[in-house]
């Protein structure tokens, strides 16, 4: 049986990401509700057609609908899951008995549950067992793709058709889902890449040079590799647009909340006060020790990643961290 168009999306998660995701999906022509934690936010997309609490100055299509209500959001025909990843677990909970059987639910977070180690498709199998899990992830900020700047991600899903009918239902010229099947692959670039970008952040901030930051990104991605690889995910979407594409962006700009927040760390300023100060979510601090933890499970050596868990966990200094990563025994580089 032909699939059916998806035409109507609902969207879970009105932060910077899922309100630059409702802009996309109006632009192709469906029909967008979009659920807000905050019932403020509901209100200033619904009256001002803006989000000025997660990403200020992009006025929004009128046609965007937003609710506080988990049970209008989730009748929808596609549902996109873009909470933080700590936070989706009680979120697809809460939606669960909402959601028709067969609905695609693409996972748009980035980032492991840090209680339990666990993927997010991982998650969304334990809470929303009768939906098809899909994974959509690349090199995108909020506001690059909330402006119309040309972007491009990957988006996964075993159903083919069903992968097909949410390419066409977000697809637009300027914002173009490649699809692809490897699920793990896809969601653990962008997991990773947070942590990575972590780190690259320090370096800029501790002003240790452009070829340290092109060596921690490309160690970086090797580290990424091994534990994608060990998981199950397939290398060649691990060096596209989920995985390496998205390190490349997140690791060079201080666009990046992840790489800004190292790039505060580095600079010698304290956690806490950097969280403090932001209304927005930095995943890589609370999917550091996850990651860490994954891959001591799946014996997988990630010594940047160890390194930025052991300092957003106040287990080391970043001077301590540093001097431990460059004291490592050389070896073959692959
Ligand atoms: N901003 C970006 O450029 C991109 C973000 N992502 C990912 O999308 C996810 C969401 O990121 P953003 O929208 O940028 O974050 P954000 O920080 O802009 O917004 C976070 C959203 O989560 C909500 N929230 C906070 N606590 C919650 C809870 N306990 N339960 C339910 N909702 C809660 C907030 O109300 C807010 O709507 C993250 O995993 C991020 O890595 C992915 C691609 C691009
Ligand atoms: O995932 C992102 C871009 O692809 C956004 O990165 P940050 O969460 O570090 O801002």
């Amino acid at each position: 049986m032909a699939q059916k168009p998806l035409s109507h999306i609902g969207i879970i998660g009105a932060g910077a990401w899922g309100t630059a995701l409702a802009a996309v999906a109006a632009r192709a022509g469906r029909k967008v509700t979009l659920w807000a934690y905050e019932p403020e936010v509901a209100d200033s997309i619904n009256r001002q057609h803006l989000n000025e609490l997660y990403l200020p100055g992009i006025p929004l299509d009128t046609s965007i609908r937003a609710t506080t209500d988990l049970s209008a959001v989730s009748a929808n025909d596609a549902l996109l899951l873009v909470c933080p990843a700590q936070a989706l677990r009680s979120v697809t909970g809460s939606m669960a008995r909402h959601v028709k059987p067969g609905t695609p639910v693409a996972i748009c977070a980035k980032g492991i549950e840090q209680a339990t180690g666990k993927l997010m498709t991982e998650v969304v199998a334990e809470t929303l067992p009768e939906a098809v899990p899909a994974v959509l992830s690349g090199p995108s900020f909020a506001a690059d793709v909330a402006n119309g700047l040309p972007t491009a991600v990957t988006l996964a899903c075993a159903d083919d058709a069903l992968g097909e009918a949410l390419v066409e239902a977000i697809g637009i010229p300027a914002f173009r889902p490649y699809l692809a099947s490897d699920l793990i692959g896809a969601e653990l670039g962008g997991s990773v890449k947070n942590v990575l970008a972590i780190a690259c952040g320090i370096v800029e901030g501790r002003k240790l040079g452009a070829s340290a930051a092109a060596a921690l990104t490309a160690r970086g991605f090797a580290e990424l590799t091994r534990l994608g690889v060990a998981l199950g995910a397939r290398a060649e979407t691990l060096g596209g647009l989920s995985g390496l594409g998205d390190l490349i962006l997140t690791c060079g700009s201080r666009q990046s909340r992840n790489m800004s927040l190292g790039a505060a760390l580095g600079e010698g300023r304290d956690l806490a006060e950097i969280i403090a100060e932001r209304v927005t979510v930095a995943e890589g601090v609370a999917t550091a020790p996850a990651v860490v933890a994954l891959a001591r499970r799946h014996n997988v050596e990630m010594p940047i990643c160890e390194a930025v868990a052991a300092i957003v966990t106040g287990e080391a200094s970043v001077d301590d961290a540093i001097g431990g990563l460059l004291a490592r025994p050389f070896k073959r580089e692959a």
